[in-house]
């Protein structure tokens, strides 16, 4: 049965009648702003900052915003339906909220209450390494929805063995690796205002409660914490790693396994070379290369290098309906949604995830019909022009 979104739409316009008006804005781009108001300066420049002086950051909207949809008509639209197939696992629509660390520093329920929203609505919730909360209680939280694990390699064999069994046990079906992040970048707003949460030991749960992390220990962590701190930023990730060392990934890991962070159709060959099942083009944001390329601008060479044997997902940028369309066209199978999400969730916990989620998915519904599409499945590049001006 398909899930209607656009009801949400007539949700919102029926509560008029009664002069209710929603909690939160139903234009997402207007979320930063509202929660820079009413959260630290700290914890909103860590969520909205990115790399250098932003760039990249403005790139991805640029690139979004630049190309312009091609509205078809008298396409008998009157019946959707959203749902796709993404790493062999049904989805209601072509979205996964994607992995956020750090959670805590915008709600006291973080993670759980962003996982329990995602759950509600039925969209997959992806667990970031860096989380505040640890893997299993996430997944309580989540009873049998969807759930994936978002994995930081860390630099020690037994602590990435480790979260690995566990997040199979706890019931996270897809592995997402991501490999823009082998160090964090230059991020000016975070280094003036020297934030950098996990230096406080939050951001560190999954770490701290994992017996091969803690067997590296003098101590137990709450006799040390700043030991335990440095022990976690020593090995939260490794620049060392190469191509090869995917072959450990792939024998300690049964299910699908997704890279996150691939700009170039030459990594996507690789990643299929070496018997990934998906990637996601992204670049974290614009929270790592200040000048690297939008991701919708490496998108369609991506979807040409390796789209007929990867599933290929895309993130940053993300604000609307009609970028979720637009990436759609370009030839993604789905996007994960980041910064608007942690937002929501800033402002009004689970509910307001759920509004997030909510109207990005009616927007979505509704620009798929008024551009004459039915399903997420036929817009393509010729649904698009690219505005040069
Ligand atoms: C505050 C914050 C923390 C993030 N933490 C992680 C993380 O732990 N793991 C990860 O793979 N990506 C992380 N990302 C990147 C997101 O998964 C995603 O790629 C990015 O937010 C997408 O861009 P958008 O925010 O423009 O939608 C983080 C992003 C933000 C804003
Ligand atoms: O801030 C980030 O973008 C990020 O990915 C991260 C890295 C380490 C800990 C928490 C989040």
């Amino acid at each position: 049965m398909a899930k209607h979104w656009a009801d949400f739409q007539y949700e919102i316009y029926l509560n008029g009648m009664t002069g209710a008006v929603p909690r939160l804005p139903t234009d997402l781009t207007r979320l930063e702003e509202l929660t820079a108001r009413r959260l630290g300066p700290g914890p909103v420049g860590y969520v909205a900052g990115s790399a250098g002086d932003g760039s990249t950051a403005r790139a991805n909207r640029v690139a979004l915003e630049r190309r312009r949809i091609v509205p078809r008509m008298l396409r008998d639209v009157h019946e959707r339906d959203l749902s796709v197939e993404v790493l062999g696992r049904p989805l209601p629509a072509p979205l996964a909220l994607a992995p956020v660390g750090v959670l805590s520093i915008m709600h006291p329920e973080a993670e759980p209450a962003a996982a329990r929203a995602a759950a509600a609505q039925g969209v997959p919730y992806i667990l970031s390494s860096a989380s505040s909360t640890p893997m299993e209680q996430v997944a309580e939280a989540m009873g049998d929805a969807e759930r994936w694990f978002q994995l930081y390699w860390p630099k020690d064999r037994e602590v990435a063995r480790s979260f690995l069994d566990r997040a199979r046990t706890a019931g996270y079906t897809a592995l997402f690796v991501t490999l823009d992040t082998p160090l964090l970048s230059w991020r000016p707003r975070d280094l003036d205002q020297a934030y950098l949460p996990f230096l406080h030991g939050v951001g560190t749960a999954n770490y701290f409660s994992d017996p091969a992390f803690r067997a590296g220990l003098a101590k137990p962590v709450h006799e040390d914490p700043n030991a335990a701190v440095m022990h976690f930023v020593g090995m939260f990730s490794d620049p060392a790693k190469s191509w090869p060392d995917l072959a450990f990934l792939r024998e300690n890991w049964d299910g699908p396994i997704v890279l996150k962070g691939i700009l170039h159709p030459d990594d996507a060959r690789l990643a299929a070379d070496a018997g990934m099942d998906g990637v996601v083009v992204s670049n974290h944001g614009g929270r790592q290369v200040a000048g690297s390329v939008a991701a919708a601008d490496a998108l369609p060479r991506v979807v040409e290098a390796v789209g007929d044997r990867l599933t290929v997902l895309f993130d940053s940028g993300v604000r609307t309906g009609d970028d979720v369309f637009k990436a759609l066209a370009l030839g993604a199978r789905a996007v994960l949604l980041g910064r608007p999400y942690v937002y929501g969730l800033g402002l009004d916990g689970q509910a307001g995830v759920e509004h997030v989620i909510r109207c990005l998915l009616a927007e979505l519904d509704l620009t798929l019909a008024l551009s004459g599409h039915a399903s997420p499945a036929t817009p393509g590049p010729a649904d698009l022009v690219e505005d040069r001006a």
